[in-house]
């Protein structure tokens, strides 16, 4: 069976109705970096894509989106470096583990300005969106996956009811050119 992701290959439960958030942990085993989400997540999604984290030997990593007004730093701030400063989204990771707490998007015009972007593996709470679609699915070629293996990997990613796509979903590319053509005044409203 082919592995995609330790919190995707064996099923995933679905979101818990009222579910309001949780703790995300990062991987230190002392003063881990801890966040909390104050809401539930939306567009979870599997990401194949060389920048966003994955845990160790997955080829996928999964992430989703929240208010940023929600997310706050609870504790190991001062262990929070930007992974790349001069990426579209900032992504925050703990200098000691590695892991990614969450990526946040600074230019106010940028489609998604206002979401942050949570892996919510890191959570021991229950409840949480569960994954919709695969997006970036040919880019994990660039990640060193055998390109050879990729057929196969689109149908796991179907069969385990992850429609693949090598860019986002068709609502989040609809979404993000709605912004662009409002932006530009093609489209008015
Ligand atoms: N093929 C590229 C795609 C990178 C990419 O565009 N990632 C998407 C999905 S996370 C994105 O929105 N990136 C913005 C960013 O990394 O700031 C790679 O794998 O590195
Ligand atoms: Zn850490
Ligand atoms: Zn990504």
């Amino acid at each position: 069976m082919i592995s995609l992701h330790p919190a995707i290959d064996n099923g995933y439960p679905a979101a818990k109705p009222g579910f309001s958030g949780g703790t995300l942990k990062c991987h230190c085993a002392t003063n881990p970096v801890t966040v909390e989400v104050g809401a539930q997540t939306a567009y979870n999604h599997a990401c194949g894509c060389t920048k966003c984290w994955k845990p160790d030997g997955a080829v996928f990593s999964q992430i989703a989106v929240v208010d940023r007004n929600k997310v706050k730093v609870t504790s190991g701030e001062e262990k929070l470096q930007v992974v790349d400063p001069g990426a579209a989204i900032q992504r925050h990771a703990c200098k000691e583990c590695g892991v990614h707490m969450f990526g946040r998007i600074e230019n106010p015009d940028h489609p998604f300005y206002g979401l942050d972007f949570v892996h919510t593996e890191l959570s021991d709470d229950e409840g949480w969106s569960p994954p919709e679609f695969a997006a970036f699915v040919s880019s994990v070629i660039e990640g060193g996956v055998s390109p050879e293996r990729m057929t196969g990997i689109r149908t796991r990613l179907s069969d385990i009811g992850l429609q693949p796509y090598d860019a986002l979903s068709p609502a989040l590319m609809d979404a993000i050119s709605t912004h662009v053509a409002r932006r530009s005044g093609v489209l008015s409203g």
